[in-house]
């Protein structure tokens, strides 16, 4: 059996488009603001999509690009001047920051409420307790999306997160428990990862490993969500963009699988507009 390539792109477009029709019923535009540091040229890239994006579905942006020696304190008084600036609903930083920049510290100090990234403790801290008022994290949430698109209930199954970062695995695995499955999140120091994976009926690899996950590690019919991006070279000479997944091999085992590029970018970015417009709907009276 060749399983189901689930179409992120497509089902972002239908994020986006009612993002869009909600969004042009306010009486203010929504505002999304991004800070932006370093010349890295994928997070240009990154940077560049979702303000055409946010552009394509009628939001107000603005992005604040900095050199990879700004201080901490340049920062935080940047992240301040967006707190009180009634114009921005929404506060993106793109990570990964500079090692001297203390990330946690300016998760902290964006307004909870502005917060589109769901990576303040306070956010985090709903997703954690079950999700109720709070902003959840763009890419677990397109992740969710995804399984649910192809398997609306997840009750009492078996999902696998491997990767735990505060961005991705985190959440994602609070999001899952949420939804009732049984959750087990790998990492670096995990003992027997395959074993694990081989358990799983939901397995959501967010690592940054190419072909990391083999066939051999997937449970006939799973859903796999890969959320890997990866730079690889081709025998050409140029270069192309793969997941954590082996996927042409996984593709015979697994029952629905995203494909990268395709797959959980474009949700990514999605959610991020979605998140937009949830902050401005909440704050803004009418
Ligand atoms: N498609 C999208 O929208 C997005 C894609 N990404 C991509 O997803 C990937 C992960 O991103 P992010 O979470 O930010 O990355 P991080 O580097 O912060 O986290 C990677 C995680 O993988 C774990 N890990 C490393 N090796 C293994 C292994 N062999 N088995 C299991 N776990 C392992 C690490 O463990 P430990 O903590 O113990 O070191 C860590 O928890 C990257 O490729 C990134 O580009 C990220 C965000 C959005
Ligand atoms: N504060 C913060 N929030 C983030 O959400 C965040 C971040 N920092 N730092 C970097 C990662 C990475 N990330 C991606 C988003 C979209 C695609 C995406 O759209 N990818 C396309 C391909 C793009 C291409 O061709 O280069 C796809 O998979 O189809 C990829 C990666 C968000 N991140």
């Amino acid at each position: 059996m060749t399983a189901l390539a689930i179409d992120g792109a497509a089902q972002a477009g239908a994020v986006l488009a009612d993002v869009r029709a909600r969004a042009a019923r306010m009486a203010r535009r929504p505002g999304l603001a991004v800070i932006l540091v370093g010349d890295d040229p994928a997070s240009h890239v990154y940077v560049r999509s979702k303000l055409k994006r946010a552009a394509e579905v009628g939001f107000e942006s603005r992005t604040a690009r900095f050199s990879l020696e700004v201080s901490e304190a340049d920062i935080l008084a940047h992240v301040a001047a967006f707190n009180a600036a009634p114009e921005v609903d929404g506060i993106l930083v793109q990570l990964p920051l500079p090692d001297h920049i203390n990330t946690l510290r300016v998760m902290a100090a964006i307004d909870p409420d502005k917060d589109v990234d769901g990576l303040h403790a306070l956010n985090a801290g709903k997703v954690a307790q079950g999700g109720a008022g709070g902003l959840t994290p763009c890419t677990p949430l397109g992740c969710l999306m995804l399984i649910k698109s192809v398997a609306p209930d997840l009750t009492g199954m078996n999902a696998v997160v491997l990767g735990s970062s505060n961005i991705v695995g985190k959440p994602m695995a609070a999001l899952l428990l949420a939804e009732r499955a049984t959750v087990t999140v790998a990492h670096i120091h995990t003992r027997d990862t395959p074993f694990l994976c081989c358990g799983a009926d939901v397995l959501v690899t967010a690592v940054g490993k190419p072909r990391l996950v083999r066939a051999d590690w997937i449970k006939p019919g799973a859903i796999v969500i890969d959320v890997g991006i990866n730079r690889v070279a081709t025998p050409e000479g140029g270069s192309r963009l793969v997941g954590d997944v082996d996927f042409d091999a996984v593709r015979e085992v697994a029952s629905a699988i995203t494909p990268v590029p395709g797959g959980v970018g474009p949700m990514t970015i999605a959610c991020l507009m979605l998140n937009t417009l949830t902050a401005a709907q909440a704050r803004q009276v009418g």
